[in-house]
């Protein structure tokens, strides 16, 4: 099958499929959003058809949902899961820390929420997103509708004063109308060109009034499956680029990425 897929898509199912070895019978898991995303949900509904996997899945969005529930997977929401195992999604961005850009898609809020109720977050990616420093892709920040001019004003005053490139704002369109996220809000992309301060970035962001969320993920993720168009995988985890995070109050789950270990 994948031979008759682009090369960039045969790198993201390599990925997808990769981590869909990371779920096993009884866990909770966490869906991403995405083009990538979406290839580790048909992988993992292959296995529910073929293999009898049994899992629950928490989608990220409503696009996820319906996808989940087409090819056979429980779905239940975050409050109902309570809390997950793993949560493995894609990424716009990630650098040799792992920290990462999302929300290509829009879907950013959900994502950090569901990526932060988990014991491991999993990305999900092709070589073509890696970078040394975040910020050639447009970092998403998810605004409410109301009073939207004046947040765009406040972000654009608060990066007056941010190590950055760049500092276009811009308010991302569907056709003629304003883009809507599964919470019904906006979202503003940030043409920043290079983030000097990404931690510093994304707690300023999120202190304005009138914006929700913003798509830097900080010390969220665990390790990134870089799928290539031969088929080739590899694995980072943060111990090969940066100082090993833990957080401190999250269960642990025994037995995943054991093969990390070795
Ligand atoms: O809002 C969307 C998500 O953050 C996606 O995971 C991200 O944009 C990557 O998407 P894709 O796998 O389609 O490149």
């Amino acid at each position: 099958m994948t031979s008759e897929l682009s090369p960039v898509d045969r790198a993201k199912f390599a990925s997808a499929a990769r981590a869909a070895e990371f779920v096993e019978d009884g866990m909770r898991v966490g869906l991403g959003t995405g083009s990538t995303a979406a290839w580790l949900v048909r992988c993992l509904g292959d296995k529910v058809r073929d293999n009898g996997l049994k899992f629950r899945g928490v989608p990220t969005s409503t696009r996820t949902a319906k996808l989940a529930r087409e090819v056979g997977i429980e779905v239940i929401t975050l409050d109902e899961a309570g809390w997950l195992d793993v949560t493995i999604d894609g990424a716009d961005e990630f650098d040799g820390d792992l920290n990462l850009i999302k929300g290509g898609g829009g879907a950013l809020l959900q994502e950090k929420i569901v990526a932060t109720a988990s014991d491991k977050m999993v990305v999900i990616t092709d070589p073509a997103k890696s970078v040394e420093t975040l910020g050639k892709f447009p970092l998403p920040v998810e605004v409410i509708p109301f009073g939207m001019r004046t947040t765009k004003t406040l972000i654009e005053e608060a990066l007056g004063s941010m190590d950055v490139s760049g500092r276009d704002v811009t308010l991302r369109m569907d056709g003629d109308a304003p883009f809507v996220t599964d919470e019904g809000n906006h979202i503003l992309d940030l043409h920043l060109g290079r983030i000097g301060n990404a931690r510093q970035m994304a707690l300023t962001l999120n202190q304005l009034p009138g914006v929700v969320e913003n798509g830097l993920f900080i010390d969220i993720c665990d390790v990134v499956v870089i799928g290539h168009s031969d088929g080739q995988v590899e694995l980072r985890d943060v111990t090969s680029g940066g100082a090993q995070r833990q957080r401190p109050d999250a269960p642990k789950t025994d037995n995943l990425f054991r093969d990390l270990d070795g």
